[in-house]
């Protein structure tokens, strides 16, 4: 299938390549995940947006190890990732954190919001001494004042500081790759861009890889450099964020990107039938999102459409993708360069 990479030259930190997950249970089998790839670099943030039963979750776990994929590969710094699972999770456990979507359910509530974020540093056998520095430089680094904020528990911080405690925590393992599973859905939208900008910095100054899971196509806009977009498994479309919110080239992402806000712009048309996805019980032949598109021809139901370069960083997987001149032209907040007014 085609790979798609990002500009940088570097080695890449994590490679997913063919993934296949299935959950099967007596006759039933889910099939989540349906032979996705997408590398990621350091310094990067790679957005995986759909919506609720898309898959994106279910990639992160496969990821860090937590299901085991029916086939395809999770390579960290070029190593498989795959085989004895245990193994493989003591291998990538500080190599790859994960934030939540419900931060104060994801840290220990007796313990201070110190005595989190300084459990990885003391289960890497990092001295005590160098263990309360390097807590304060985390809490820095995630824009919270040690004096004030550490000694609380976590039940005392609001969900916004609790979410920068979790990032903190995470980083305290040195990650290569940090996933963020809708880890700003839940806090208030004043509260989401503060930690957004925190998640940001950290990929730049910390030079993580961040996988950045959301529903929202909104929010991704703000923090991701590219968006791999999923629709019941299959991969529709990928490529450099800016690009793909100017114009669309899957029917799909058209759809997500016509709901999201601009400022003095009513909502587009939402561009998709109304029909349900299909089953994630039936094993996927052609285009999933075929009956909810108003493009869709015959051969969208019996050929599966190869994830095809439409650009020098894009990939589509549409048999009739959309024009993307038009497309741009379409949306009236977009300027003639393609930039996001
Ligand atoms: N442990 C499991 N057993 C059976 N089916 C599962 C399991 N985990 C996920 N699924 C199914 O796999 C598909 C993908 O789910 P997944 O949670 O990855 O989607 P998602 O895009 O992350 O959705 P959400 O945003 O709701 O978390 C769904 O059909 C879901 O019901």
């Amino acid at each position: 299938m085609t790979e798609v990479t990002t500009p940088a030259d570097e080695a890449p930190v994590l490679e997913v390549n063919d993934l296949e997950v299935r959950f099967t249970s007596g006759r039933s089998t889910v099939y989540a995940v349906n032979d996705v790839s997408f590398t990621m670099r350091a310094g990067e943030t790679l957005a995986l947006v759909g919506e609720s039963g898309s898959g994106k979750s279910t990639i992160a776990k496969a990821v860090v190890g937590l299901v085991e994929p029916a086939s395809g590969e999770v390579l960290l710094r070029g190593e498989a990732q795959a085989g004895d699972r245990v193994r493989r999770d003591r291998a990538t456990r500080g190599d790859i954190q994960m934030v939540f979507q419900n931060p104060v359910g994801s840290l220990n509530p007796f313990m201070t919001v110190e005595a989190n974020i300084a459990e990885p540093l003391r289960n890497r056998g990092v001295a005590k001494a160098e263990r309360a520095a390097r807590v304060r430089e985390l809490l820095t680094v995630v824009g919270l004042d040690a004096d004030t904020l550490g000694p609380r528990k976590p039940g005392e911080i609001s969900g916004g500081q609790a979410q920068r405690v979790s990032i903190a925590r995470a980083l305290a393992s040195e990650p290569a790759v940090l996933i963020a599973d809708e880890a700003v859905s839940a806090l208030d939208v004043s509260v989401q861009a503060t930690v957004l900008n925190v998640l940001r910095r950290v990929v730049d100054e910390e030079q993580v890889a961040m996988l950045f899971i959301s529903h929202d196509l909104a929010v991704v806009r703000n923090v991701s450099d590219t968006v791999a977009v999923l629709h019941m498994g299959q991969l529709c479309e990928i490529g450099p964020t800016e690009d793909i919110l100017a114009a669309p080239a899957h029917h799909y992402t058209a759809a997500l990107r016509a709901a999201v806000p601009e400022p003095g712009v009513p909502l587009g048309d939402p561009g998709m039938t109304d029909a349900d996805p299909p089953s994630p019980r039936i094993r996927p032949t052609g285009c999933s999102f075929r009956d909810r598109c108003l493009a869709a021809t015959s051969r969208c139901a019996e050929v599966l459409p190869p994830l095809t370069m439409v650009g020098p960083e894009r990939a589509v997987a549409c048999h009739h993708p959309l024009d993307r001149d038009a497309v741009a032209s379409a949306i009236p907040s977009v300027t003639a360069q393609g930039a996001l007014a």
